[in-house]
């Protein structure tokens, strides 16, 4: 599949120093029932990490953790080494998370949404018009968010992580309404921002182009399994 870069600049990522985001034996529960056990990852300045398994498996549940809207039961996420915990508004600062709900104001124009939210993640409005370009979302600028297809609403929320950068991006299932152009637009931006140093962390059910990407098989680290977790890799590289 041809993969073009399209020729404008992007915005600049905010942090051009190297970093690593990792996991250390985590463990989730969710309803008192244990969802993944003793897991573990590490990703670096320009990785993309894609999260895989069947449904239930834990792939939401992950990027909630790295989003530090759950918490894990056990084990301990660090930036740079430092618990991300301790410093739970710097960890919001570096992070954009773009989960299954679509958080599109209904009654505010496309562009002010994007806007909204920009001016939100205090990145100002200056990044604005090249998220809607970004994203061909530029003749939709003005029609009004009720208005909008699901793909259309799913390509706004994308528009968040160009209008407002920083280095990780959590996206779970950012293909979910997408057509095959619109994919091709995120690939784009999911290359351009790793190779500017930023990190990915990515739920999917579908093809997705990203090139090197580490896979993370969650039913892995079902607990319960009869081989532990810790006994086979972690991390295998995308095929
Ligand atoms: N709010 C919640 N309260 C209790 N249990 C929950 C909650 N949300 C999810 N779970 C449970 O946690 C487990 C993991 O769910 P999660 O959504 O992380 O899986 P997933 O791999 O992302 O699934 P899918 O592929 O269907 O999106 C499931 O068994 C689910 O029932």
């Amino acid at each position: 599949m041809p993969h073009t870069i399209p020729s404008s600049s992007p915005p600049p990522c905010p942090s051009s120093s190297p970093a690593v985001f990792a996991g250390e034996g985590l463990l989730c529960v969710r309803g008192e029932r244990a969802v993944f056990a003793n897991l573990s990852f590490r990703v670096e300045a320009g990785d993309a990490l894609l999260l895989v398994g069947p449904n239930g498996s834990g792939k939401s549940s992950l990027l909630r953790l790295m989003a530090l809207l759950l918490h894990p039961a056990s084990g301990r996420l660090t930036w740079d080494d430092r618990s991300v915990a301790d410093d739970s508004e710097a960890h919001a600062a570096r992070t954009r998370y773009v989960g299954h709900l679509d958080a599109i104001k209904p009654v505010l124009a496309l562009r002010e949404n994007v806007a909204f939210w920009a001016r939100l993640a205090g990145a100002g409005t200056t990044h604005v018009d090249a998220a809607l370009e970004a994203f061909n979302l530029t003749r939709l600028a003005q029609v009004p968010g009720r208005l909008l297809s699901a793909g259309q609403k799913r390509r706004a929320n994308l528009a968040r992580l160009v209008a407002a950068p920083a280095p990780l991006w959590l996206l779970d299932e950012p293909t979910t309404a997408l057509d095959r152009a619109s994919i091709a637009l995120l690939e784009d931006r999911l290359a351009r921002h790793r190779a500017e140093g930023g990190m990915v962390v990515l739920s999917t059910h579908q093809d997705i182009v990203l090139p090197g990407a580490r896979v993370l098989a969650l039913d892995r680290f079902a607990p319960g399994l009869a081989r532990p977790a810790s006994a086979r890799p972690l991390l295998e590289p995308a095929s």
